[in-house]
């Protein structure tokens, strides 16, 4: 049976005066949580607009839960979508957090005020304070709190974490993580922090230069590629094994990057010519995602569930 889908990019672009957004191709299924990573100006926020209809795309098609919108998105699948940028909107500025609630709650039809509540104590946001008055990192703790307790079927979050102490970041990462234990729940969440992707996603998409350059299983991606250091001077690049792509020659250690499946025939190969291996290492999240931007994506897994 073909998975369903909370969202679909399909050719969506978005033509801007200094640069395209797109076009782009991109699947979020339904039920996973999906981190959008990428360098600074990629497109994640132009991504997040679009699929919130507060950016109208140039051409192409966006469908939410199935559904294409020729013109303005219908009350009640907007009320489906809670949305917290990256900055926040100015609208409510003048609102206390009890206030701006209360204005939300009218708005959900799904609105769960004891879950509000609870957020707010937990996270320790007060309650009588004008929303522009507030903290960056209280500020952002209110909005997070509101749309938890909008109980959407999908949440954007763009870099949600910016902002928030250690503390208040845990506590978002498990109330994120109970969201999910819901039905049909689904998350998209713009991000730079590599912490937050391990605990969170599902699966990573790739935002570069205005491209969705793919999207992959988080525990496939981490496990793509494995680092080898040898002694210095013992391989030359022209006799690497098949999926051996790099090979940085240090004064003393020389290291080899490999695909996982690749790393036996690797291994053999160093042995056969009497290399001791010194380390090996699983590569970072930034490591992984700069060879996939130089044009080395992670190895499709056998079976795919949903990628672009
Ligand atoms: N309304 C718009 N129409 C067209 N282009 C836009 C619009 N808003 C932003 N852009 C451009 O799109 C590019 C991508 O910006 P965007 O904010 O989506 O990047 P980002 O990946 O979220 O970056 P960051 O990681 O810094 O938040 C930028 O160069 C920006 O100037």
């Amino acid at each position: 049976m073909e998975q369903p889908m909370a969202i679909e990019l399909i050719g969506t672009l978005k033509q801007g005066r200094r640069k395209t957004i797109g076009p782009l191709h991109l699947q979020v299924p339904k039920g996973y949580i999906v981190a959008l990573v990428g360098p600074n100006g990629s497109g994640k926020s132009t991504i997040m607009k679009m699929i919130q209809q507060t950016l109208r795309p140039d051409a192409g098609e966006i469908r939410w839960f199935g559904q294409t919108i020729s013109e303005v998105m219908p009350v009640e699948l907007r009320q489906q979508i809670a949305y917290v940028p990256e900055a926040p909107e100015s609208e409510e500025n003048h609102m206390t957090a009890e206030r701006a609630a209360e204005f939300r709650s009218h708005w959900y039809p799904s609105w769960d005020e004891e879950l509000f509540e609870a957020l707010m104590d937990r996270f320790d946001v007060p309650r009588k304070e004008r929303l522009n008055r507030m903290s960056k990192g209280e500020r952002r703790k209110f909005e997070i709190a509101a749309s938890l307790a909008a109980r959407p079927k999908l949440l954007l979050l763009d870099e949600p974490s910016s902002g928030l102490d250690p503390f208040a970041w845990k506590g978002m990462i498990d109330e994120l993580r109970e969201f999910m234990a819901g039905e049909d729940m689904t998350i998209l969440i713009a991000t730079h922090v590599a912490e937050e992707v391990k605990r969170l996603a599902d699966y990573i998409a790739l935002v570069h230069h205005g491209q969705v350059l793919g999207m992959a299983e988080k525990d496939q991606l981490f496990s793509s590629w494995k680092e080898i250091w040898i002694r210095s001077g013992g391989c030359s690049p022209d006799d690497l094994p098949e999926g051996t792509i790099l090979c940085v020659d240090g004064p003393s250690v020389t290291k080899l990057v490999v695909q996982e499946q690749h790393e036996g025939q690797l291994q053999r190969s160093l042995a056969d010519k009497g290399l001791q291996v010194m380390q090996t290492r699983s590569l970072e999240l930034d490591e992984i995602l700069q060879l996939w931007i130089q044009g080395h994506p992670p190895a499709k897994p056998a079976t795919e569930a949903a990628v672009v």
